[in-house]
């Protein structure tokens, strides 16, 4: 069967091509006693209960960095400054899409947990004692040993 067209003859684009790639931010606040802010999910009910690093959808024409400093003010009520990547893009569960983790630091302000169910800082011995949600296993070894060089 061939492709459809238009009158002038051009091939429509599959859709697929020109859906945007959903990416999501997630700030791991490290302190300067080796502890990384883990925070847990509210919501919708089929995540809640999991843990993650704060953070959200980067906007249309949004930096991952101005995105990264935008969540922590809305989720936790803290500035931040963004230090460097930790890892590389990690494939989303639910959503077609990539998570990019930060490594930040706090700037100023006490992290209050505004959308979240509770926040806990972890040290590198900690890290497994929460259930991190999946798309952010990959992550956890390679913070643990940053953690360790604090
Ligand atoms: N913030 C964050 N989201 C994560 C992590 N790991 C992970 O799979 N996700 C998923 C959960 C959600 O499906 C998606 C983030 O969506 P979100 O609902 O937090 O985004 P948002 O803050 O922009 O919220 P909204 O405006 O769309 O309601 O990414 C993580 O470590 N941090």
């Amino acid at each position: 069967m061939s492709a459809p067209s238009d009158r002038s003859g051009n091939l429509w684009q599959a859709e697929a091509v020109v859906t945007p790639l959903l990416i999501v931010v997630g700030a791991a606040i490290v302190n300067d006693r080796g502890q990384v802010l883990a925070a847990q999910r509210a919501e919708p009910p089929a995540l809640a209960g999991g843990w993650e690093f704060p953070g959200g959808k980067v906007e249309p024409g949004e930096r991952d960095e101005a995105a990264i400093v935008r969540e922590c003010r809305e989720e936790l009520g803290v500035e931040v400054e963004v230090v460097e990547r930790l890892g590389g893009d990690l494939p989303l569960e639910r959503d077609r899409g990539v998570l990019r983790v930060w490594i930040v630091r706090l700037v100023a302000g006490e992290p209050t947990a505004l959308e979240h169910a509770a926040l806990r800082w972890l040290d590198a011995t900690q890290l497994d004692d929460v259930a991190w949600l999946p798309a952010d296993a990959p992550l956890i070894d390679e913070l643990r040993v940053r953690l360790a060089r604090v």
